[in-house]
């Protein structure tokens, strides 16, 4: 199973993970600000059990994969702290709690570390991959948001995504768990478009 198929296989699924009410507001300037600022809080939560997941990666990863996962790292690293400036900017509060959806995907996160390092890897690539194209549907993004549609659609990211892709498909190549890689996929298909949804709904309140 190649990473391609695997949104071939699922492509509703997949479609309602990177097309969101929310990223339409984000390319045409409606977005509610609580919904941004929500987003933006649990984000900075999504992020910092996505830099743990990397690094418990790493320590399974085989040789050749070690560059791309420690430059996944650094680019958490710098995530963090742009979320950090962006939060002062907006003044927002970073110590906001989890809600339940950004729990759960830190949860999914933290079980990958029992999952075959295909699987995990995999969900590295998925990840991201679906906040690239997520975020793709909103461009250019109107001038509020356009310095946070870049980041996620910038040609170094696509770069970056590309190159987890060959990774994922090379350690999927010699992989036959197919349940596996598509349970894992479909649960990130599903908490991706709860992400959207959960931070969508902030604009109700
Ligand atoms: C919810 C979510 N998915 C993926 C990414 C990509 O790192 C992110 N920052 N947040």
């Amino acid at each position: 199973m190649q990473p391609l198929q695997l949104i071939e296989r699922h492509a509703a699924e997949w479609h309602a993970a990177t097309h969101h009410s929310f990223l339409q507001a984000v390319s045409n300037g409606s977005l509610a600000p609580q919904a941004f600022s929500a987003w933006l809080v649990q984000d900075y939560h999504f992020a910092q059990g996505e830099l743990a997941f990397q690094a418990r990666l790493l320590a399974q990863a085989p040789r050749s994969d070690q560059a791309l996962i420690i430059n996944g790292l650094i680019a958490m690293n710098a995530e963090l702290s742009w979320f950090e400036s962006k939060a002062d900017e907006f003044q927002l509060s970073l110590h906001d709690p989890a809600l339940p959806v950004t729990v759960a995907y830190g949860e999914f996160m933290h079980g990958l570390e029992h999952a075959a390092y295909p699987v995990a890897l995999m969900s590295m690539w998925a990840i991201e991959y679906a906040y690239l194209e997520a975020w793709k549907t909103a461009l250019p993004g109107s001038p509020k948001y356009r310095e946070f549609v870049e980041r996620w659609t910038n040609p170094a990211f696509q770069t970056f995504v590309g190159e987890l892709e060959q990774a994922a498909a090379a350690a999927l190549s010699s992989f036959e768990a197919d349940k596996e890689v598509d349970a894992a996929f479909l649960d990130i298909a599903r908490l991706e478009r709860e992400f959207w949804d959960m931070a969508w709904s902030q604009a109700l309140h």
